[in-house]
């Protein structure tokens, strides 16, 4: 078990944050699909980019030149074919749902298998796409597994119908193979502006990039067949990542940080966060000369402080955590589709917060579902207690983001999951003042 002690003195220093997560996976999908070369600079190795890794691997993508600045590989276009019929997304519902599609446009049969928390997520009944787009697909799941056995089609194309309640993933998994279809791909959205909007505009941003044909007319895409170039991807910074840091310069009781060799990425989420991360008094200041990012804290803005969590889903979490630190009055709505993730993150969020001792209250959409949060001013929680991670990485990041202004220590478990997106983060906390017991050697994360 990991312990994570009240940050008493403060934090100061310079910490490094991993690669975007969300561009690696898009960047190595896009290298599979594309008929050319591509090179990802400063890949970031997280176990979900890796697990993606093997799976483009298993449908072709060959490596060229591999070493920890550079990864240089040669896609195979619309040539695809999985060596192995079984693919293992393990818990990433990013990577069962955009390997998904790809299965879509193999000609031979992929099993994709992903863990026991992908059954409770809204994944095996929003894969209607396939047989839409001319594939078939058919559920083989057990008790402990979510499993599909996806057959691609001869001739691909036609118009599906995605529902964009629940998950931006589905819309980006479409969009993404939509180009290396036969005939022109039709995508209408259930609902104008899905959840997480900007990771569609990401994915449609870097489509384009590569060359791909894709129009939007709101709620609805048009993607014409075409082909994916050659690319050198850089990736930019992990705003997810940056938050649990970011966090800390609230949650202690004094401080102020430096990220070094930060790269702005091209997500709204990112601008967005930044913005509410200015509201709540943790003020970011860019310097694009030396690439740093340094953070301070001021007053916030405003005595109640609400925030919109539509497309910031990842951060949820981590604000969740901050908020009890804030001298204001805070309240996020309308994240109930936070819930569908690797656990029920804003309940699992609530629920947590108070075993620590934070006063901390859901908020309900009409349908009267756990939409948000509020809080009603700066807190000082006794800590002290032993809290539960629920198995998800983000969980974890954000409860140590509270720890550290409690006052007495919390025990965290579930520290083995840090790898599915920031493996150094133990380093980079300890690096900024605070004090972490128990925590495993870098080895014993889970590394898959
Ligand atoms: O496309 C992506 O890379 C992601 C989309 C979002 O998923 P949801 O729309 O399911 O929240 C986000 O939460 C996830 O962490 C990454
Ligand atoms: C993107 C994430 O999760 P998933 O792919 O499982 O939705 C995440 O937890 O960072």
């Amino acid at each position: 078990m990991t312990s994570i002690s009240p940050a008493t003195e403060g934090i100061a220093g310079t910490a490094r944050i991993p690669q975007s997560k969300p561009h690696m996976q898009r960047a190595l999908l896009l290298s599979l699909l594309a008929n050319a070369p591509s090179t990802i600079v400063s890949p970031a190795w997280s176990s979900e980019a890796r697990s993606l890794f093997e799976s483009v691997q298993e449908f072709g993508l060959n490596i060229s030149d591999h070493d920890t600045n550079m990864l240089s590989v040669s896609g195979v276009g619309k040539s695809l074919s999985a060596k192995s019929a079984k693919i293992s997304a393990v818990g990433s519902a990013f990577n069962f749902r955009t390997m998904a599609a790809v299965a879509c446009l193999s000609p031979g049969e992929t099993v994709l298998e992903g863990n026991a928390s992908m059954l409770s997520r809204p994944v095996r009944e929003f894969l209607s796409f396939i047989p839409e787009l001319g594939g078939t697909v058919d559920d083989i799941s057990d008790p402990a597994h979510l499993r599909v056995r996806v057959r691609g089609g001869r001739r691909l194309g036609g118009t599906t119908t995605v529902d964009t309640r629940h998950s931006s993933q589905v819309l980006t998994s479409v969009l993404l193979v939509a180009p290396l279809a036969d005939e022109t791909v039709r995508i209408r959205c259930t609902h104008p502006g899905p959840v997480g909007e900007g990771y569609v505009d990401l994915t449609v941003a870097m489509m384009r990039e590569q060359g791909a044909l894709v129009e939007r007319d709101g709620p609805a895409f048009l993607v014409r067949p075409s082909a994916y170039g050659s690319r050198v991807h850089h990736l930019g910074s992990d705003f997810t990542a940056l938050s649990y840091l970011a966090g800390t310069v609230a949650t202690a009781a004094d401080g102020q940080l430096t990220i070094a060799d930060y790269h702005p990425s091209l997500l709204s989420s990112e601008s967005e966060f930044l913005e509410v991360l200015g509201r709540l008094g943790i003020r970011t200041t860019y310097d694009p000369v030396q690439r740093s990012l340094h953070i301070d804290r001021t007053a916030p803005a405003a005595r109640h402080v609400e925030i919109d969590g539509r497309n910031i889903p990842t951060v949820v979490p981590t604000l969740a955590a901050v908020a009890p630190f804030i001298d204001a009055r805070v309240t996020l709505r309308n994240a109930a589709h936070v819930n569908n993730h690797k656990c029920r993150r804003v309940e699992v969020m609530v629920q947590e917060l108070r075993q620590m001792g934070c006063v901390i209250d859901p908020t309900y959409d009409r349908d009267g579902r756990i939409d948000g949060f509020t809080t009603q001013g700066r807190q000082s929680p006794g800590g002290g207690t032993t809290v539960d991670s629920h198995g998800d990485h983000r969980i974890f990041l954000s409860l140590a983001t509270a720890s550290l202004g409690c006052r007495r220590p919390t025990t965290i478990d579930g520290v083995e999951h840090l790898h599915a997106s920031f493996p150094d983060y133990l380093d980079a906390l300890a690096g900024i003042g605070a004090t972490v017991t128990g925590a495993p050697a870098r080895g014993d994360l889970i590394t898959a």
